[in-house]
């Protein structure tokens, strides 16, 4: 399998290189040059087999002959091994149709464990292949940060610097990335938002000044190791409630159209799944681009549900790639013209192409609080605000009563312990694993929002490519 940047202007790469590379140096981001594609069996036999091994056969086309099918199976064992759960990802019914994939049972509590785990183990290997080390340089709106520390912590021949937007998360998410001590993590708050962070990332990528002298990497879902790792639950969940036979629809929480996305592409690969419900909060660019065609950037509201407090969704540049016909030159004008504009319009044809496989919905806090209270009060769950906001879409939304409906739950609800009480007056409990984590000391550094400030830090304290 080789992948190619969505702007048409790389060299192709295998999964080793793409896994390391993170972004594209054109400013792209890599897909596949064609979607693997399962058939109706392929499916069937996933039903029962443990998490592991359902990864291992959804990602083995993604991942060629990089890794043998020992090495392959060897990685998910490991990476599914920390979650506190024995399904790793359980389902759990709400009522006749409603549904929730549990996608918090890893070490930080949200679904980015899923991915980070793996891409933590995938760096380690390949890096030990070759002989140069990584600067991960990732911007997080409070879950993507703790995951990636989680996975790269203390490891060999890789340093971590994560951008965080001072005070847009909640304390448990900050103190979950701000108290690991490890020589290799460096953690920024910078002023500006999450989009501002994303940003400065992206244009590292593009600095020679940087890339020259260090090999810079990604964990966030810009780099296609992480969405390729998503896919696995959509298969995961459908196979268990009677895929390929029965359609299933989900309903995801949405910022930067990773997690979405990943279902995208488990729908091009045979999966069948009814529609992908796009659910945002207030920020909700994904909303209108997919239900009127206007993809226009506005201010940034800061929201209780901050892991989605996102205007700029890198992953939606895949989707255009994708549904324009793989131009890579078309992407990347259009892209440039979105940079400078701030906005974009999908034409007709454009929006009957998406149509075919998202719905979406934007909710605003009080539908949020209305859906942990419905979890609460007809299912005994205590959801976390992320989690709602997919299942007020999902229950909104029209929906052939024959099809399920499965919602992401993608944080535990002790991340937003606040937002939850405030809900539902019940408090939610820190895991026993991180119960400590208000007497840990916190340490990190704070920037202004200028790339230059956070390109000075970076490259004084990271390690050069070459050691
Ligand atoms: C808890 C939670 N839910 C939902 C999302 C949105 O996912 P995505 O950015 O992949 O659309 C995020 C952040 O990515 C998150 O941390
Ligand atoms: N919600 C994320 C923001 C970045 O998303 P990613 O999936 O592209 O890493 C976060 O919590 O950090």
């Amino acid at each position: 399998m080789e992948y190619i940047s969505t702007r048409g202007n790389s060299a192709p790469l295998n999964f080793e290189q793409v896994t390391l590379a993170g972004l594209a140096g054109d400013g792209g981001l890599y897909v596949p040059t064609a979607w693997p594609k399962f058939v109706a069996a392929d499916i069937t036999a996933m039903a029962g087999l443990p998490y592991a091994e359902v990864a291992a056969r959804v990602m083995k086309p993604f991942i060629g002959d990089v890794l043998s099918d020992d090495e392959l199976a060897e990685l998910c064992e490991q990476a599914y091994g920390r979650f506190a759960h024995a399904a790793v990802t359980p389902l759990v019914q709400l009522d006749g149709q409603q549904w929730l994939l549990e996608l918090f049972h890893g070490p930080t509590l949200a679904f980015k464990d899923v991915a980070l785990q793996l891409l933590g183990l995938l760096f380690e290997k390949f890096l030990a292949r070759q002989d140069k080390h990584l600067t991960v340089v990732g911007a997080t709106s409070g879950d993507t940060g703790s995951a990636a520390i989680d996975a790269l912590a203390g490891r060999d021949k890789v340093d971590i610097f994560m951008l965080h937007p001072d005070g847009r998360i909640s304390d448990v998410q900050r103190r979950q990335m701000t108290t690991v001590r490890a020589p290799n993590v460096y953690n920024i708050a910078i002023d500006g938002s999450f989009d501002d962070a994303q940003a400065m990332v992206k244009r590292m990528f593009a600095d020679q000044s940087v890339t020259g002298k260090f090999a810079i990497s990604a964990v966030n879902s810009i780099n296609w190791a992480r969405l390729m790792a998503q896919i696995v639950y959509y298969f995961f969940a459908a196979s268990q409630l009677g895929s390929p036979l029965r359609k299933v629809a989900f309903s995801v929480p949405t910022g930067n159209f990773g997690d979405v996305f990943a279902g995208y592409v488990a729908a091009q690969m045979g999966l069948p799944i009814e529609r992908l419900i796009v659910a945002t909060n207030v920020n909700d660019i994904l909303h209108r681009a997919l239900s009127a065609g206007d993809y226009s950037t506005g201010t940034v509201t800061p929201t209780a549900a901050p892991s989605m407090d996102i205007q700029v969704s890198s992953n939606f540049e895949r989707l255009l790639f994708d549904i324009e016909g793989r131009d890579g030159a078309k992407t990347a004008a259009r892209m440039a013209a979105f940079e400078k504009n701030k906005n974009m319009q999908l034409d007709t044809a454009m929006r009957e192409q998406a149509d075919a496989f998202f719905k979406s919905a934007r909710v605003d806090p009080d539908d949020m609080a209305l859906a942990m209270r419905w979890a609460q009060e007809e299912a005994g769950q205590i959801i976390d605000p992320h989690t709602a906001i997919g299942l007020s879409a999902a229950r909104s939304i029209d929906i052939d009563s024959a099809v399920p409906i499965v919602t992401l739950a993608t944080a535990h609800p002790a991340k937003f312990r606040d937002a939850v009480e405030r809900a539902t007056g019940v408090r939610p409990i820190l895991p026993r694993r991180i119960g400590d984590l208000f007497d840990r000391e916190e340490a990190y550094d704070r920037l202004p929002g200028d790339y230059d400030a956070v390109k000075d830090f970076v490259t004084a304290k990271a390690t050069p490519a070459n050691g």
